[in-house]
């Protein structure tokens, strides 16, 4: 038995294709996923019993309870008695899956902390579509609605920023909104992104289609996506998942942090953060 404390990063969709929809009316996704140096941390002290308590800048928007999924995620693991310390520092419900990191860091550091066994897959998707592929915490090529996980070429390194005005935007609605659910996927990827510039470039070719029905639900979203376009820079801007949250994709760490304080400063009232991202696979 051992103390444990883990980051539960970010996850954002770099691009995110709708190919299709289930019966069960779930959408078909393809979508690159990475995961920034930015998250919420997680601290767990083997216990006499299970307890969670959450701090950190986001930590109102949260409560303690049975459906927080840091406790869904232990409830999947028997015997798991620990003090979780909760520190959020990624907005809720927002396109960058801090719930679905949470969870994955849950099992993972309960699993450390207490050398209990990982639940089967199937119990890990149901605790959310992201779960899984936060659960692996690279660069990963997603589909279906999250079960098939594919590896990635080697990522070059590179910075985000991230902007989220502070508008809800229901997962549920944006789907709803969606004008074509079947839309061709991302393809074959390339062998290799040798640099930067390769990566941005293939990027470009690809999109986020819930970003139109994102936006014209909440017109902040736009607003965001338009201010990260017009940093110094800036090679790419797009909405992760559902949105709200925008990223804008940079070289560099010095034009990403510049971009972060003008953005802070012109919009007091949005998170915004820059991080960089690095393939440790
Ligand atoms: C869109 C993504 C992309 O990574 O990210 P987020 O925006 O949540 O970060 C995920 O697929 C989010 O998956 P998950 O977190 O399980 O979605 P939920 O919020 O539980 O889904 C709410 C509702 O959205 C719709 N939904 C969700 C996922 C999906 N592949 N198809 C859907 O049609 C369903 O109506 C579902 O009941
Ligand atoms: N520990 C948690 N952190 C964030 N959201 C949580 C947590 N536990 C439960 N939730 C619920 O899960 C939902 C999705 O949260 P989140 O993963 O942050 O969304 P998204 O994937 O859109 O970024 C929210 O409605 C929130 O109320």
């Amino acid at each position: 038995m051992r103390d444990v404390t883990l980051l539960a990063q970010a996850k954002v969709n770099l691009c995110l294709h709708v190919t299709g929809r289930r019966p069960d009316g779930y959408h078909m996704l393809d979508s690159l996923v990475v995961f920034p140096g930015i998250g919420d941390r997680l601290s767990i002290e083997p216990s006499s019993r299970l307890s969670l308590t959450i701090g950190g800048p986001f930590g109102l928007d949260l409560s303690a309870d049975a459906d927080n999924l840091v406790l869904r995620a232990a409830a999947l693991m028997p015997g798991a008695a620990a003090a979780i310390l909760l520190e959020k520092n990624l907005p809720v419900a927002s396109g960058i899956g801090g719930g679905s990191a949470d969870a994955a860091a849950a099992l993972l550091g309960l699993h450390r902390a207490l050398d209990l066994p990982l639940p089967d897959a199937g119990a890990v998707l149901a605790l959310g579509a992201d779960v899984p592929v936060c659960l692996a915490a690279q660069p990963t090529r997603m589909r279906g609605i999250g079960e098939v996980l594919e590896p990635v070429p080697a990522l070059p390194p590179f910075w985000m920023v991230l902007a989220n005005p502070g508008i809800a935007c229901p997962t549920p609605l944006v789907f709803r909104r969606l004008e074509k659910v079947h839309n061709p996927g991302l393809g074959t990827l390339p062998d290799s992104f040798p640099d930067t510039a390769a990566l941005f470039d293939w990027l470009a070719g690809t999109r986020n289609d819930l970003e139109a029905p994102a936006v014209a639900l909440v017109p902040q979203i736009g607003v965001a996506l338009k201010a990260l376009a017009g940093q110094a820079g800036c090679r790419l801007a797009r909405m992760s998942g559902s949105g709200a949250t925008v990223f804008g994709l940079f070289e560099t760490m010095a034009p990403a942090l510049a971009a972060a304080a003008a953005l802070r400063s012109a919009h007091p009232g949005w998170w915004v953060a820059a991080a960089p991202v690095k393939d440790e696979g």
